[in-house]
């Protein structure tokens, strides 16, 4: 295949994993020029182009150097490892991205008994995880006949064309709807920046080597929040011990109140109100929770 210059990274066209992809790669300074219907968004400032396709196409497309990374639920691409075929030349996940959230489960009708994987044994296993669910019951030793759909797999039971299932569950309110109890987890989902094992080593290694450094700030900061407040000297040690985790404070002086400090404190994740009020408590006043937009270490 003729090399390309540019970088181009496989996304969802339409679906949960559109916006907060393109939100993600926007953070990273990608901006690109084309409208979103079309297939292929041209990047403006950084040589990297996107791709929107359906989203089990992705694995695949990176697979066959079609494109050089993609953004997809780690369901996806650890189906495709394992029933991809010719194509599946091993990937590699480079990063999660703490969105997509879901897990793959098993969950089976309320009247149904269910204690260990074995209850399984002889059962149908309806699902669109052939791979993921055939690979979980060798792991467990169940010989379980398993039934491939392609979608609305929750009404099978209901059907009568399988005992029970294997599917995404997020909030879990499909499963209550369809009377069905979630019994084993086989998998912790998120969206995952995919690629090939080793990077390409010309110009686009060096760009997705960039483009993971920012990701990762990104990612960082995401989550992060500066703490400003004030304390008085003798309340500082009490105040620094109810801080939220993250790196040492930094302490500054308040001009013309030698008893006085300003203290900012890095915050690895969100700090709630019942925090602040604690931290209030032991004598800090002026207090300021502040998102971080970006950060470079
Ligand atoms: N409640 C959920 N149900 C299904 N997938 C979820 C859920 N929450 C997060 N996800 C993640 O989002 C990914 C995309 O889900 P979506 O429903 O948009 O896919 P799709 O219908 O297969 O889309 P496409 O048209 O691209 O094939 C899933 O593969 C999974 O990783
Ligand atoms: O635990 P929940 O929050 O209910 O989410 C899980 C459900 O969501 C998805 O279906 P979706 O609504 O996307 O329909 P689809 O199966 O046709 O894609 C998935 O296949 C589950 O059925
Ligand atoms: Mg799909």
């Amino acid at each position: 295949m003729k090399t390309r210059d540019r970088l181009r990274i496989a996304m969802q066209k339409s679906g949960r994993l559109t916006e907060p992809a393109l939100d993600l790669l926007t953070r990273c300074g990608l901006t690109f020029r084309q409208s979103r219907d079309k297939l292929f968004c041209f990047g403006e400032g950084e040589p990297v182009d996107l791709l929107l396709v359906r989203d089990d196409d992705i694995p695949g497309l990176i697979a066959q150097g079609v494109c050089d990374l993609g953004i997809v639920g780690r369901n996806v691409l650890n189906e495709f490892q394992l029933t991809g075929g010719v194509d599946a030349a091993p990937l590699h996940e480079w990063r999660p991205l703490g969105f997509g959230r879901c897990r793959l489960s098993i969950a089976v009708p309320h009247d149904m008994a269910y204690e260990r994987a074995s209850d399984l044994g002889g059962q149908r296993v309806a699902t669109s995880y052939p791979g993921l669910l055939g690979d979980w019951l060798r792991t467990q030793g169940v010989d379980t006949q398993v039934v491939t759909l392609a979608g609305s797999v929750e009404i099978a039971p209901k059907l009568g064309t399988a005992d029970a299932i294997c599917d995404l569950v997020q909030s879990g309110g499909t499963l209550v709807a369809n009377q069905l109890r979630e019994v084993e987890v086989l998998l912790e989902s998120e969206a995952v920046l995919a690629g090939p094992q080793t990077l390409p080593a010309d110009e686009r290694g060096d760009m997705i080597e960039l483009l993971l450094k920012r990701l990762d700030g990104v990612i960082q900061v995401r989550e992060s929040r500066l703490l400003l407040l004030q304390t008085s000297r003798s309340t500082l040690e009490a105040v620094t011990r109810l801080l939220p985790g993250g790196p040492q404070p930094t302490l500054l002086p308040v001009a013309g109140q030698p008893d006085q400090l300003m203290l900012q404190a890095l915050c690895a994740g969100e700090v709630s109100w019942r925090q602040l009020e604690e931290i209030k408590k032991a004598g800090a006043r002026e207090m300021f929770v502040l998102p971080v937009e970006k950060m470079l270490a």
